[in-house]
């Protein structure tokens, strides 16, 4: 084997690299959050805080990262997360995501945003797909969407909660970005995509479409509505408190994500890492937490797991490896952080994922040993 090349050792390359080859209103809609983006630093600061107690004089000859979520088998726990438009990043879009998805055994969720068809999409893939959804107002064409992907072959439906709205996008707004003519939401009747290619003064097209086709006035109640509908699990994207966690539990949910959109909606909301542990109790052990925001490295996954999440999914890294080379970008960016969790199984002294517990974090600055249960304010 031939020396190995810097950038599969550090995924700053692939960040680096995509910054300098794509336009700068597509990268400020990429990077950026909302508001003054204190929650999108407060995601990647709580991962900087927390620090791993590590086992020693274990066996760890052996690792494996592999798991069983909402039935179906992965060899990672790190997936992918929805994000609208991938042909922004690489004109093989969403496809060249889902071959690499498969190639690394991680799961992708696909938006209803997606730039190439559903169908394609599973074509591509060999590795299991779920579909995000918007609930949008026009409900016959949501409709068809989660038809279309059951019929597809997609194995679980992503309902994301907290964008009523659009967050304040102010590098969005600064820059009138507008999704460009030729990039479409292939999976939406054109009809109703009109608004998210204008730009307008001051704002953004994306989120001009998004007041006027997302529904804002989705409540609980609702979910009976996709239930109905569907009989592929639910999943609710956006949940941060342990009140939401409660209800989504009550409502029969199949799993909830700890998400704030990667800081993009609520400025000022809390950082997933500091949410995790209160969803976590909140919810039955059978329910599976996810997490995602700011995880860019193997021992930031381990971190999110140890403190409660089943798995964990990957943004921006992503679409910096789309930008930077395709299919094989983001092939590179998931064996990167794959090979960064499988060394910190090892040098933690916890070779499996199930070894993986709150023992593993270490309480706030000042306190010795671990709590015999996590606590909220675990890793605060
Ligand atoms: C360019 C971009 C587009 C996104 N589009 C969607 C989307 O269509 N639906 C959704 O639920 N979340 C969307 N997200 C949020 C991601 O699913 C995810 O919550 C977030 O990116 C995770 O944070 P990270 O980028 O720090 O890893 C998007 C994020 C980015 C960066
Ligand atoms: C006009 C389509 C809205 C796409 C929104 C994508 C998204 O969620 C994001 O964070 O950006």
């Amino acid at each position: 084997m031939g020396p190995v090349e810097p950038a599969d050792l550090d995924s700053t390359y692939f960040e680096a690299a995509a910054r300098a080859r794509l336009p700068a209103d597509i990268w400020d809609f990429m990077q950026g959050g909302s508001g003054a983006e204190r929650t999108l630093a407060a995601n990647r600061a709580q991962f900087e805080h927390c620090r791993l107690r590590p086992r020693t004089l274990v066996d760890v000859s052996t690792t494996d990262q592999s798991l069983t979520l909402l039935g179906s088998r992965l060899r990672t726990p790190i997936g992918i997360a929805p994000m609208a438009y991938h042909q922004l990043f690489h004109p093989e879009g969403e496809v060249a995501t889902a071959r690499a998805a498969g190639r690394a055994g991680a799961v992708m969720v696909a938006g209803i945003f997606a730039s190439r068809t559903l169908e394609a999409i599973a074509e591509a893939a060999t590795g299991p797909l779920w579909l995000q959804l918007y609930w949008l107002r026009r409900r016959d064409a949501l409709a068809a969407v989660v038809e279309r992907a059951e019929a597809a072959g997609f194995r679980a439906l992503v309902l994301t909660v907290d964008a009523p709205r659009i967050g304040r996008r102010l590098r969005d707004a600064r820059n009138g970005f507008a999704v460009p003519a030729h990039i479409r939401a292939v999976n939406l009747d054109q009809t109703l995509m009109a608004a998210s290619h204008r730009s307008g003064q001051g704002s953004s097209g994306i989120a001009e479409h998004a007041r006027e086709q997302f529904d804002p006035s989705l409540t609980w109640a609702d979910l009976s509505w996709l239930r109905e509908r569907s009989s592929l699990p639910i999943v609710l994207k956006g949940i941060l408190t342990a009140e939401d966690a409660r209800l989504a539990a009550e409502h029969g949910v199949d799993a909830v994500v700890v998400s704030n959109h990667g800081g993009r909606q609520l400025d000022g909301a809390l950082p997933t890492l500091a949410a995790l542990p209160e969803v976590v109790a909140a919810v039955p052990p059978t329910l599976p937490v996810l997490l995602d925001g700011g995880v860019r490295t193997g021992t930031d996954v381990a971190l999110a797991i140890a403190l409660g999440a089943r798995a964990v999914l990957i943004g921006r890294p992503v679409l910096w490896g789309l930008a930077v080379d395709g299919e094989e970008g983001v092939a590179r960016i998931l064996a990167l952080l794959k090979a960064e969790l499988d060394d910190t199984l090892a040098l933690l002294g916890r070779p499996r994922l199930a070894d993986l517990d709150h023992t593993a974090v270490a309480r706030p600055a000042g306190s010795a040993a671990p709590l015999a249960t996590p606590t909220p304010d675990q890793c605060r």
